[in-house]
C-alpha cells in the first residue's frame, strides 16, 4: 500500500463549458482514476488547482455587486472554489468507491496555507487565472478592470495574473494526515490552499492564488507520502516545448531535471512549478514524483509520463 498525493490541474479538470453540470461531469471522469487507485489499496490525498474557476468566480463578483451585496475578496473566493470543486469530487467519489465508511469516504477540508506577508510575489503577479483572451479581448477587459494585470500563458493566450506567494505551511496538514491514515480520502489544499498570513497570533486571509503544485509538495512532505503524482494536460514535460526539436522527458534523475530547469525549458506559471515541485519532493524525501496527463493516470505503474527519481 502506497500513500500518494495526487495533484490535479485546474485546466486538467476543465470541462467543455463552464456550467456546473459540465464541470461535474469532467471531475467525475477524473476521479474514476483515483477511485481505481484507492480500490487497488493505495491511500490517496487529492489536491487540485482552481485557476480557471477562481478567475471566473472573481469576474462574476462584479456583476450586480452593490454596497449591500458586495463583491467578495480573493481569499474568500478561493474558499468558495475549494467548496465547489470538493463537492463535485466528493459526490463523484462516493458513487465510484465501494466504501466501508458511511455515508462518505471522501471529505473536503477547507484548507489555509500560511504565506509570508513580505513575499515579493505580492509586488509581481504571475499566477494565471480565469479565461484565456486573445489580444483584442484582453484590451477590452482592461477597460472594465483597469487594475487587473494580464500576461501571456504558455503561448495559449492572455490571462489575468495575480500574486502567487510561496506556501510556507499548510495549516491543516495534521488533520489531512489523520484522515488519510483512517482510510478517508481527503480533498485538501485546493487551489494551493487559501493564502493567509500570521498577524498578532491570528490568521488573516490575503489576496493571491498559491500554486497548487508547490502546496502539493508541502502536503506530500507533511503527510509522509511515498509518491507525488501531478496530473495535467500533457503526457510529459518536454525539452524545447512546442518547437521542431521537442522531446518528451521520460524517466529522469533529479539532478538532470534540475539542469533542464536551469536551461529554461519550462514556462513560468505552467510547467515550471510542476518541475520545481517534483524536484523538491524527490530531493527532500528520496521518493519519486510523476508528471503526466490525466489520460495516462490509470497506467502509472507502466512507466508513463515524466518520472523523477533520486
Ligand atoms: N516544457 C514544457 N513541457 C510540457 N508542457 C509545458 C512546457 N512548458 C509549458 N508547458 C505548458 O504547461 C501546461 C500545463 O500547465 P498548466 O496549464 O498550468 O496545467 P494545470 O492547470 O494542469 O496545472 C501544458 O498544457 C503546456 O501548455
Ligand atoms: N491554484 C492553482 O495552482 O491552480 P491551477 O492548477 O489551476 O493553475
Amino acid at each position: 500500500m502506497k500513500k500518494i498525493v495526487v495533484a490535479l490541474g485546474g485546466n486538467a479538470i476543465q470541462a467543455k463549458d463552464n456550467s456546473a453540470a459540465a464541470q461535474q461531469e469532467a471531475v467525475s471522469k477524473t476521479t474514476k482514476v483515483i477511485a481505481q487507485m484507492i480500490e487497488n489499496g493505495d491511500q490517496v490525498a487529492i489536491t487540485h488547482g482552481n485557476g480557471p474557476q477562481v478567475g471566473n468566480l472573481l469576474l462574476q463578483q462584479y456583476q450586480d455587486s452593490s454596497k449591500s451585496n458586495p463583491a467578495m475578496p480573493l481569499d474568500t473566493i478561493s474558499a468558495m472554489t475549494q467548496g465547489s470543486i470538493g463537492y463535485w469530487m466528493q459526490k463523484a467519489l462516493d458513487d465510484q468507491l465501494h466504501h466501508d465508511h458511511f455515508p462518505s469516504q471522501a471529505v473536503t477540508l477547507i484548507t489555509q496555507t500560511i504565506v509570508d506577508a513580505n513575499d515579493p510575489a505580492f509586488e509581481n503577479p504571475t499566477k494565471p487565472i480565469g479565461p484565456f483572451y486573445n489580444f483584442n479581448e484582453m484590451q477590452k477587459q482592461k477597460i472594465y478592470h483597469p487594475d487587473y494585470v494580464y500576461k501571456q500563458d504558455a503561448g495559449r493566450g492572455y490571462r489575468q495574473v495575480v500574486a502567487s506567494p510561496e506556501p510556507q505551511e499548510i495549516v491543516n496538514a495534521p488533520i489531512i494526515k489523520h484522515l488519510l491514515e483512517q482510510d478517508f480520502v481527503p480533498i485538501a489544499a485546493g487551489g494551493g490552499g487559501i493564502p493567509v498570513i500570521v498577524r498578532d497570533n491570528h490568521l488573516q486571509g490575503v489576496s493571491g492564488v498559491i500554486d497548487k503544485d508547490y502546496s502539493a509538495t508541502k502536503l506530500a512532505e507533511d503527510i509522509e507520502a511515498d509518491q507525488l503524482v501531478i496530473l495535467t494536460t500533457v503526457d510529459n514535460a518536454y525539452l524545447n516545448y512546442n518547437q521542431n526539436n521537442q522531446k518528451a522527458i521520460g524517466k529522469v534523475k533529479v539532478d538532470e531535471l534540475r539542469e533542464y530547469l536551469d536551461q529554461g525549458h519550462f514556462a513560468a506559471g505552467s510547467m515550471k512549478p510542476k518541475i520545481e515541485a517534483a524536484i523538491e519532493f524527490v530531493e527532500k524525501t528520496g521518493n519519486s514524483a510523476i508528471i503526466t496527463s490525466l489520460k495516462n493516470a490509470d497506467e502509472l505503474d507502466t512507466g508513463v509520463g515524466t518520472i523523477v527519481y533520486n
